[in-house]
């Protein structure tokens, strides 16, 4: 839980920001991010809000059981992590029945990807499943691979770099399995495909194909296998990366694409083709036109894609323009050939991108489901130099520190209104003004740029320049040389413009603006220009309106250092990153108001403890008792604010105190409950034994002073009758021997409950038997709890990391019977154990007055009000149960048998307990199964019934419309 975290703090931070106590040092952030890292804690929140660093090592964080601790609980009591806000916006959308959508972001290697795989993993493996279900998971998680061969690169940054912006609809049927998804793409890099920085690579799927390819298939497309030869695999020199194996990469490629759905072999084609266009080489007329030199690769390309040689080389060497209305083809120079060439091939990937995103789309369509979005985008980017692309992705960021404000902002007033609190005005920094800059119709940049291109006359990027300082110049977050100071001047390029976006300061550099992803190919030029950026703000727009309508979870991921290492952590990055992905201010509006809200009873449950009036139990209204505990502990009115269903504590600092009071209260609290019963138990038994010496003292002592004159007459007399029944004859000798073996026992009183070595009785001694029966039986206890540790690992093996609930038994003691608290059933057999049980039939009613006996070697007996139900061990099949947290269980009878009446449908409070037993009494430890979403069961004249189970916020089992068992089993 949070909150017990908290003890640690000093070491290794806190694990939500919002509980520095000064929020709004930078220092504090990063000072807290470091302790965190250090000890491998990559995840922290601000409020709702994930912070990721990547660890560049592999955490044992993301196995089975991970998964399994993270299912069904609330966010705050476990630790924070990925799963956390997986399993957040799955039960949202299960019980809010509201779309979610989980945003992730940071910058190139932060973590991005590996996150939303995460999510998804997440998704894949603890969603309910059919059939049905399992194909489309499957083409789910390989959607990945395929889209990262064609989407991803190595990059100087990230040998994994994605180079797309992908928002991607995982779709849930009502049951909330995952049944579909959809798939948008943003941004492809399409420059990447015709040249590369050095020590940086084109996409994947290139090197995979030559690495990987059959002979055959590689003779077919013309390809040698060689990376070498390809004019557009060489710019980055840097053809293999030890962390990446191409040929074991096209193995998985190919295996995905076939999953998918991709059986022919058109996309081959058209990779091959965008490297043999890549090896197209011009020269040059004396007039100045271009002409092709290398035939074979016009070959090649008029094959694979189905044209004609002729018309490809002339489309590879002139542009249509229009002249006096008429259509006329122009010759194109041997520069301009070439980068119609290169536009060419940018166009061929882009779209063939496109069509595979589509194609992945369509086997995986679902209609009529609830959606978890995953947006996974490239972060602010700041370069030395940045270009086009920069500015698309920052407005895109911009845009998404917008809507994160608004929603964040508009969440917590909500929360307020909900919980009658007034709300206090936060402030922030609205950077609103800044997407109006630059998306504003008509006076924004983006408009301007549209503007520039269309117009007739020689445009170019400088008159684009121009013309944003004739009409935003005087905005208060643009800035050019022109119009900057003398300092900024000298930071500043003359071909730059600078904005001021909410992260800071970024100039772009103008050059390539007009030109930048056209295709300048077939097409009017001008056309296609306009539309370059109005697209991307059109289809952000329509990105924008998909999350608006969605509820958000936010990641933001965290790169350490530069040299992809694990353990080092480069301050100054980190720093650079906290301010970009707008981190303080995240905090800031999160902690505008409280830093910190419980529901009461989690509040009072936790701390109750801390005030007499509360302590052991509150019987009054939870709001009254939350009152009363934090009146005790003298929270001051400005502290604190009582709510509807919550507490608000405005600084950590109050938490804090509390915490550390609950600390020393649990160490004063000391003794355990099981050292108390032990203590207890030897000090009545201590007393009893005192009581009866002293009781025996004095009638000796009456004795002795009344009967001195017959002692050895009586003596003798008492020894001859010794072996009779109490009578007057023998009445002083027995008294002697007991009072002289209870003296031996004074001053040998065993220690402990455990002590074996009572001494032997007298056999006459009725008191003195008694008092060995005691403890004898105290022995048959500590046997039985030898029995009942044996009968723990039988649990621990059949239930351990599969039943979520099991964590809660095993503290718990498995006693002899339920019922009779006392030794009876241990001193006499039959039956051996018995469990307090609800019998539920087919649609959810109850049967009262039952428990469960089990008797020994023989049978199962379910004693109800009116009748017994008797299950033989030899008719007991098997056993289900959930593996939820519920205590549902269905014992399976042989349905030939004609005596049962179908399989039991039982409840436990003590479920791990009661089946460990009857599958030790049944021996049918091996037959019991725990099932994720339902388990069937049969019912008498062959009739059968379901039980789907799920979790939610409050125990439920009740008669589904569907007619199933419906039961929703909560976190504890
Ligand atoms: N949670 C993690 N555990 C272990 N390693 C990780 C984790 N997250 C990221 N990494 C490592 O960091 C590398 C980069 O991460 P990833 O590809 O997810 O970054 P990204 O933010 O998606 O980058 P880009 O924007 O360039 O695609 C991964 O290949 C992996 O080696």
């Amino acid at each position: 839980m949070m909150e017990s975290a908290l003890t640690a703090r000093d070491r290794v931070g806190v694990q939500d920001f919002v509980l520095l106590e000064n929020h709004t040092s930078e220092v504090a952030f990063i000072e807290n991010l470091r302790k965190r890292f250090k000890e491998n804690l990559i995840y922290t929140y601000i409020g709702s809000v994930l912070v990721s660093m990547n660890p560049y090592k592999d955490l044992e964080i993301y196995t089975k059981q991970h998964m399994d601790r993270y299912r069904g609980v609330n966010f705050y009591e476990v630790s924070p992590h990925i799963y956390a806000v997986a399993d957040n916006a799955y039960r949202s959308m299960r019980t809010e029945r509201r779309d979610q959508c989980i945003l992730i972001s940071g910058e190139s290697g932060a973590g991005k990807t590996e996150a939303s795989k995460k999510v998804l993993q997440y998704y894949a493996i603890t969603c309910p499943a059919s059939e049905h279900v399992q194909t489309v998971k499957d083409r789910l998680l390989q959607s990945n691979p395929v889209l990262e061969a064609f989407g991803n690169a190595k990059t100087l940054r990230n040998d994994n770099s994605s180079r797309f912006g992908k928002y991607m609809d995982i779709q849930f049927d009502f049951k909330g399995a995952p049944v579909g998804g959809h798939i948008i793409n943003y941004l492809l890099e399409k420059s990447r495909v015709v040249h590369q920085s050095h020590g940086e690579r084109n996409f994947h799927i290139f090197y995979q194909l030559i690495e990987g390819g059959e002979d055959d298939l590689l003779r077919r497309l013309g390809l040698e296998k060689n990376a070498q030869q390809y004019q557009y695999l060489v710019k980055g020199n840097c053809p293999k990366v030890s962390s990446i194996n191409d040929r074991n990469d096209w193995k998985i490629v190919r295996k995905a694409l076939s999953v998918i759905g991709f059986t022919d072999d058109e996309l081959l084609n058209i990779i091959a083709s965008v490297l043999h266009l890549g090896n197209v080489q011009y020269g040059g007329e004396d007039s100045g036109s271009a002409y092709i030199t290398t035939e074979t690769q016009i070959k090649y390309l008029a094959r694979l894609l189905g044209v004609d040689g002729t018309v490809l080389k002339e489309a590879l060497t002139h542009k249509k323009i229009i002249a006096k209305g008429e259509e006329l083809m122009s010759p194109l120079n041997q520069e301009q050939a070439a980068s119609a060439r290169d536009a060419l091939s940018k166009a061929i990937y882009g779209r063939t991108f496109t069509w595979l995103v589509n194609k992945i789309n369509g086997s995986l369509a679902f209609k009529n489901a609830s959606v978890i979005g995953l947006l996974d985008i490239y972060g602010f980017e700041v370069f030395q130099n940045n270009s086009f692309e920069q500015f698309c992705i920052n407005y895109c960021n911009e845009k998404l520190q917008q809507l994160f404000i608004e929603l964040t902002l508009k969440s917590e007033q909500e929360e307020y209104e909900a919980e009658g609190i007034t709300w206090e005005p936060v402030q922030y920094f609205n950077n609103k003004i800044i997407c109006d800059l630059v998306e504003e119709k008509f006076k924004g940049i983006i408009s301007i740029l549209d503007e520039e291109c269309l117009r007739p006359g020689d445009a170019s990027d400088i008159t684009f320049l121009e013309k944003l300082e004739n009409t935003v110049g005087g905005h208060a977050h643009f800035l050019t040389h022109k119009l900057a100071d003398g300092k900024t001047r000298k930071v500043m390029g003359r071909e730059e413009f600078r904005l001021i976006h909410y992260a800071g300061e970024v100039n772009y550099n103008v050059n390539g603006f007009l030109d930048k992803n056209n295709d300048l190919l077939f097409r009017n030029l001008k056309e296609v220009r306009a539309q370059a950026a109005t697209q991307f703000k059109n289809s952000l727009a329509k990105l924008m309106e998909i999350l608006m309508s969605k509820e958000p979870s936010y990641v933001r991921c965290i790169k350490p250092n530069d040299a992809k290492q694990a353990g080092r952590f480069d301050e100054v990055l980190i720093r650079h990153q906290v301010k970009y992905l707008g981190l303080m201010e995240n905090l800031r509006v999160r902690r505008a108001g409280f830093a910190y809200r419980r529901r009461y009873e989690t509040f009072l449950q936790r701390y109750k403890s801390l005030c007499p009036d509360t302590w052991p139990n509150w019987d009054g209204r939870l709001v009254d008792g939350v009152s009363t505990l934090v009146k005790h502990l003298g929270y001051k009115p400005e502290e604190y604010k009582l709510g509807r269903t919550k507490i608000f504590i405005r600084f950590p600092k109050t938490l804090f105190a509390t915490e550390d009071a609950l600390e020393v209260r649990k160490h004063s609290l000391g003794m355990s409950y099981s050292q108390k019963t032990k203590y207890r138990k030897m000090r009545q038994s201590a007393i009893k034994i005192q009581a009866w010496w002293r009781g025996i003292l004095a009638c000796r002592e009456a004795k002795r002073r009344r009967e001195a004159a017959n002692t050895i007459r009586r003596f003798i007399k008492g020894f001859i009758y010794r072996h009779q029944p109490r009578c007057p004859e023998n009445e002083y000798f027995l008294d002697y021997v007991r009072y002289s073996f209870l003296m031996k026992l004074h001053r040998s009183l065993p220690k402990t409950v455990l002590d074996k070595s009572w001494p032997t009785p007298p056999p006459a001694l009725i008191e003195v038997r008694y008092i060995c029966h005691e403890s004898v039986i105290r022995t048959v206890i500590d046997s039985s709890r030898c029995e009942m540790r044996d009968y723990k690992m039988v649990a621990s093996e059949i239930f351990k990391d599969k039943k979520d609930n099991y964590p809660q038994s095993v503290p718990k003691l498995f006693v002899g019977s339920r019922l009779s608290d006392d030794c009876a059933n241990i001193i006499h057999p039959s039956p051996q154990y018995a469990v307090p049980v609800t019998k539920y039939d087919r649609k959810g009613y109850k049967a009262r007055n039952r428990q469960l006996l089990l008797m020994a070697n023989s049978a199962i007996i379910v004693e109800e009000a009116k009748l017994k139900q008797r299950i033989d061990y030899s008719s007991l099949k098997g056993i289900s149960v959930s593996s939820l947290s519920d205590g549902m269980f269905v014992l399976h009878v042989a349905c030939e048998d004609n005596k049962q009446k179908g399989d039991v449908v039982l409840q436990s409070e003590h479920v791990i307990e009661a089946l460990t037993k009857v599958a030790i009494c049944a021996e049918k430890m091996n037959s019991i199964n725990i099932n994720q979403g339902s388990i069937k069961f049969n019912v008498a004249q062959g009739k059968e019934g379901i039980i789907d189970f799920t979790s939610g916020s409050e125990l439920l089992i009740a008669k589904a419309k569907n007619g199933h068992l419906s039961v929703v089993s909560t976190a504890d």
